[in-house]
């Protein structure tokens, strides 16, 4: 393997080359419920408006206003009670003053009723009703076009769809939304010393906690994650596990194998293949990186380091802005706050430090060492300190920027 030379590669720069390599994925007519979490790929305006006719909010008496103006309790009106209408039984479309007709919840109010009585307010007849108070114009009244009118913008395009979205589509008579897949997302780890959590442990072997890691992240990012777990250090082996994969993937995503040991099988084996860029950026933790495309597809490819730390803070950095341009997502990076730092620290000088933090109210507690085999801290961390590269040291009280790590957005 040639020794690396070459200066290590701004987080920036790094960070755009992805952002350059990676196009939306392809629209779809999504069914609602498919489209959940996905981020809309269309402004989507009111084919109709709500409510679509002028209804009841009340089960009572539709009336016209002005014949029970003066209700009172000790002076009730009396009104023959001419029909009944019910919600989807528009069978009365208009009502004459000096009458009164049965309306349910929900049911279109006829021609020249201006008012409903609820129930309560009267003696509930069927044939003549009394009622005792009376209603103001207009009341338990839900006008056409009162909550949406014709044209109106329901989702902007970019909008993550939740429950209310998809109510409101359902509600305007949309059948499906446009929208882009959950991105496809295959995870391998490489190391001869993994095994699956759940099996016994020899005295050198530890358990693969980056595949099992990554493929979470995966999926909190709006992906679709295919784990195939720990593939052992071994040229072949992982080649043709990786070839196999291709089929199902629009990203690969691989921890482990990208530094400078002895059985780095991720860089030898992609290597020859001279369509993945592999080097340092200037990040700690995450400084041995690869990117770029492999197969027959051009499919876009990650190789993370190993080092737990490392590989997740890696994600975080560069694989998780390539998800979201995938899905339309802006922003594509974590959303960032200014904080005051509690403790010092020294960082190394030329190199992106990303520190694991405790955030909470513009004010960020370090947590832990720098060590990237740290996992235990990382679980402690909600948030990663951003130490420029050119800081060698932070005073308490230095203001930061930190990147908020369980903030949806
Ligand atoms: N001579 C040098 N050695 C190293 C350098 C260097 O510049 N020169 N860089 C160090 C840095 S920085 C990192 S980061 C690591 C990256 O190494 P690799 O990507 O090749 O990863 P491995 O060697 O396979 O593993 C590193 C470490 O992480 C553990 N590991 C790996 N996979 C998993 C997993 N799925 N779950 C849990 N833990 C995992 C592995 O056992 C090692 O301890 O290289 C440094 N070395
Ligand atoms: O870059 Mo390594 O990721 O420092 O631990």
């Amino acid at each position: 393997m040639p020794e690396q030379t070459t200066a290590p590669l701004p987080v920036a720069e790094h960070v755009a080359r992805i952002l350059d390599a990676v196009e939306p994925l392809p629209v779809f007519d999504q069914p609602l419920l498919e489209a959940l979490d996905l981020p809309a790929a269309e402004d989507v305006t009111a084919p109709m408006a709500l409510p679509s006719f002028d209804n009841s909010a009340m089960d009572g008496y539709a009336v016209v206003f002005k014949d029970v103006a003066d209700a009172r309790e000790d002076r009730p009106v009396h009104l023959p009670v001419v029909g009944e209408i019910g919600a989807g039984q528009a069978s009365m479309l208009a009502m004459s003053p000096g009458t009164a007709v049965k309306i349910m919840t929900g049911a279109p109010v006829p021609q020249g009723c201006d008012a409903v009585v609820p129930y309560e307010w009267t003696d509930r007849g069927v044939a003549h009703v009394q009622i005792g108070k009376a209603p103001t114009e207009g009341q338990h009244i839900r006008r056409a076009g009162e909550d949406v009118r014709v044209g109106d913008v329901l989702v902007s395009e970019g909008t993550v769809l939740g429950p209310r979205h998809i109510g409101l589509l359902a509600a305007s008579g949309r059948p499906t939304v446009r929208a882009r897949p959950r991105p496809r997302v295959v995870v391998m780890s490489t190391g001869s010393e993994l095994r699956e959590p759940g099996m016994a442990l020899g005295h050198d072997s530890i358990y693969d906690a980056n595949s099992y890691m990554l493929a979470a992240a995966v999926r909190a990012a709006g992906g679709i994650p295919y784990r195939v777990g720990a593939v052992p250090d071994d040229v072949r082996g992982f080649t043709e596990a990786l070839t196999d994969q291709l089929v199902r993937a629009d990203i690969v995503v691989t921890s482990g194998g990208v530094s400078q040991g002895d059985y780095d099988v991720v860089k030898e084996a992609l290597s020859g293949l001279g369509t993945v860029w592999f080097g340092d950026v200037a990040m700690q933790p995450g400084k041995p990186q690869g990117f770029g495309v492999v197969g027959d597809e051009e499919t876009l490819i990650f190789t993370l380091p190993g080092n737990p730390v490392s590989s997740y803070v890696s994600f975080q950095a560069f694989v998780l802005p390539a998800l979201r341009k995938l899905q339309g997502r802006r922003p594509y990076e974590r959303p960032s706050r200014t904080a005051r730092i509690t403790h010092g620290l020294r960082s190394i000088p030329g190199r992106q430090q990303m520190v694991r933090g405790q955030y909470d109210a513009s004010v960020v507690t370090p947590v832990g060492g720098h060590g990237s085999h740290l996992i235990g801290d990382l679980a402690d961390a909600n948030c990663l300190v951003v130490v420029p590269a050119e800081t060698e040291s932070l005073a308490p009280g230095d203001t930061v920027q930190v990147l908020l790590l369980d903030q949806e957005f």
